[in-house]
């Protein structure tokens, strides 16, 4: 089953909501293939402005977290019907950096994830292991939690309007970035793990994106793995060259 590739740019933070506007144009114009989904992932704050100003453009937006709640009073979040609202179609959960620095766990990612489903927002869940964690010999089994957390409770059905992103954290904004091999090996595992989980049809079809320092240079042998479905690209997200440099590359 022919999966569509996927380039996405998580913009972190970083770009005030001018500077985000003017980079989503700058992609969007320079952008010269429509073979594949290109993903913009700003912060909070530009992704209004930066829905609005690609709106006559394919280019899509997501946002880089939800709370679980529509509503209430959780001062400080945002929630999944607001994103969708802004103009996204997409959102991150369980990015290593909210694991690492904001305590998310399989449950947080769970209930985030659910949230998303109920508001008609793509869920991207980003799982990868730590460099101790590979040293260990614990890659597999740290994936298959992850997965078995964020995924818990799912139905076949709605896989369909999920994406998994596979970030070993090691290679997150390092220069480090994962062998082809490397990664061709944990994509193949994740999507066995899938395959059991639900069922082999689900499997081949669910997007598996790496991510972790891909640059211009890296992306062409890194996306001509048959298992990598895509990239969840950071810090060469944040210059227009370098973006659609990798999406060349693709
Ligand atoms: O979400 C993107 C990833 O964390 C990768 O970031 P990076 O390309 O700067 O390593």
């Amino acid at each position: 089953m022919s999966r569509k590739l996927m380039i996405a740019g998580n913009w972190k933070l970083h770009l005030t909501v001018e500077e985000a506007v003017a980079l989503a144009n700058a992609i969007a114009s320079g952008l010269s293939r429509d073979d594949l989904d290109v993903l913009l992932i700003p912060g909070f704050l530009a992704l209004e402005p930066v829905a609005l100003s690609l709106s006559t453009s394919p280019v899509l937006v997501g946002g880089q977290n939800l709370f679980w709640e529509d509503q209430g009073a959780y001062t400080g979040e945002v929630s999944g019907p607001q994103l969708k609202a802004a103009g996204a179609r997409y959102v991150l959960v369980g990015h290593s950096e909210r694991r690492q620095y904001f305590g998310e766990s399989e449950r947080t990612c769970c209930l985030r994830l659910n949230a998303a489903l109920k508001a008609g927002l793509r869920p991207i869940l980003c799982v990868g292991e730590t460099q101790a964690e590979r040293e260990a010999g614990r890659t597999e089994g740290v994936l298959e939690s992850q997965l078995a957390g964020g995924l818990a409770g799912l139905e076949a059905a709605q896989m369909a309007s999920v994406t998994v992103a596979y970030e070993p954290v090691w290679a997150i904004g390092t220069g480090l970035t994962a062998t082809e091999e490397q990664a061709a090996e944990a994509h193949a595992h994740i999507r066995a793990w899938i395959g059991s989980r639900f069922d082999k049809g689900v499997a081949n079809s669910t997007r598996i994106l790496y991510g972790g320092s891909v640059n211009p240079a890296n992306a062409a042998g890194l996306l001509n793995q048959p298992e990598v479905d895509g990239a969840l690209v950071g810090g060469a997200s944040l210059k227009a060259e370098s973006f659609l440099g990798i999406i060349q590359a693709a």
